[in-house]
């Protein structure tokens, strides 16, 4: 597996990282907030974000600015605070394309050599004959084929980065697609504490309850948002929706489950089917931990 080290900040003693998305997209500020490139839809996905109970789940919205001419949302930094933090980036749903991605793809000109050479570097015999040819994928050909050979399609999740509490930074998880493969992963990121396998169990658990609860979760198409797994040496440990940059309304009148397979038009996008996978896995865990703790007592 690729390892790269992390920089510590010595100036604030600090491990703050982008674990995953667009390289520079988002910044430490000042003042226990971070600054992330401004986007209208994810800008008014927060305001509302704010007035709905899922605001427990996301972390606090300050509003927009502008600073150098560049606009910047402004949000608190959930890593504020957190000793050496472990941290985690888990995308949700089981696709992480916008439907409008089928419509772009059938216009000319939009193939993605960039995209193509990402899909070469992972696995050489990924693209088909044709593709080889033009050197090209449109991007929904991407999203799609790493929806499937991630855990996307299959579980409703995938895991994007992760980064320990000594600094070790691990993204390489493009094939990380089976249960197994899932678990061992969650497992090696706990480090098979169970208080912090408990207590993740926990908070989503409220989550899911609160989604029941939440018109925005029921009136919105959420592609491409991570939950954010935390937890430090002070056995603080929590779990924080973010990144709403593809996350729509639905159109008037469509309440959407989250929960049922996708087909084109019906817009569900399958948050709540990575989110049961994410409790039963982690659950999984806890208890198979539990029980070896239980063995060697009795041993
Ligand atoms: N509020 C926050 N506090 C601390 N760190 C954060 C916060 N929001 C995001 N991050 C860090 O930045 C990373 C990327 O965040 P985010 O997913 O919002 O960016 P993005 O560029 O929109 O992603 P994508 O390209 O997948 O759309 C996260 O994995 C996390 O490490
Ligand atoms: O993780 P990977 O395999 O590197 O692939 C990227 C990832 O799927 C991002 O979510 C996506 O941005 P959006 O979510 O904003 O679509 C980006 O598209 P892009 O290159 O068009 O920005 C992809 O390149």
């Amino acid at each position: 597996m690729f390892l790269t080290m992390m920089q510590w900040s010595k100036r604030r003693q600090s491990s703050w990282v982008q674990l995953a998305g667009h390289k520079g997209n988002i910044q430490q500020g000042e003042g226990g907030k971070v600054l992330k490139k401004f986007n209208v839809v994810e800008d008014t996905c927060l305001q509302a974000l704010m007035s709905d109970p899922l605001h427990l789940f996301v972390p606090r919205y300050y509003g927009n600015i502008s600073r150098n001419g560049e606009r910047y949302i402004r949000l608190e930094d959930l890593l504020s605070g957190l000793r050496k933090p472990a941290i985690m980036d888990c995308k949700m749903g089981i696709r992480t394309y916008q439907e409008e991605e089928i419509i772009k793809a059938k216009t000319k000109g939009s193939l993605r050599s960039d995209m193509y050479q990402k899909m070469e570097n992972v696995d050489p015999t990924a693209p088909t004959a044709e593709e080889q040819a033009q050197r090209g994928v449109t991007k929904l050909r991407y999203m799609q084929w790493r929806d499937s050979t991630s855990s996307t399609s299959t579980l409703g999740l995938r895991i994007e980065g992760i980064m320990m509490e000594n600094g070790t930074v691990l993204r390489e998880f493009n094939k990380t697609r089976t249960k197994a493969q899932v678990t061992e992963t969650l497992l090696f990121f706990t480090k098979r504490q169970v208080h912090i396998l408990k207590a993740y169990v926990s908070r989503l658990e409220a989550l899911r309850e609160t989604l029941k609860e939440s018109s925005f979760f029921n009136t919105h198409e959420i592609i491409g948002s991570s939950l954010l797994f935390l937890h430090d040496q002070t056995c603080k440990a929590n779990i924080w929706m973010i990144d709403f940059g593809k996350t729509i309304p639905a159109p008037e009148n469509v309440y959407l489950k989250h929960d049922v397979p996708w087909v084109e038009g019906n817009r569900e996008d399958g948050y709540l089917t990575g989110l049961t996978s994410l409790i039963s896995l982690l659950h999984a865990c806890h208890e198979t931990r539990c029980a070896r703790m239980l063995a060697t007592f009795l041993n």
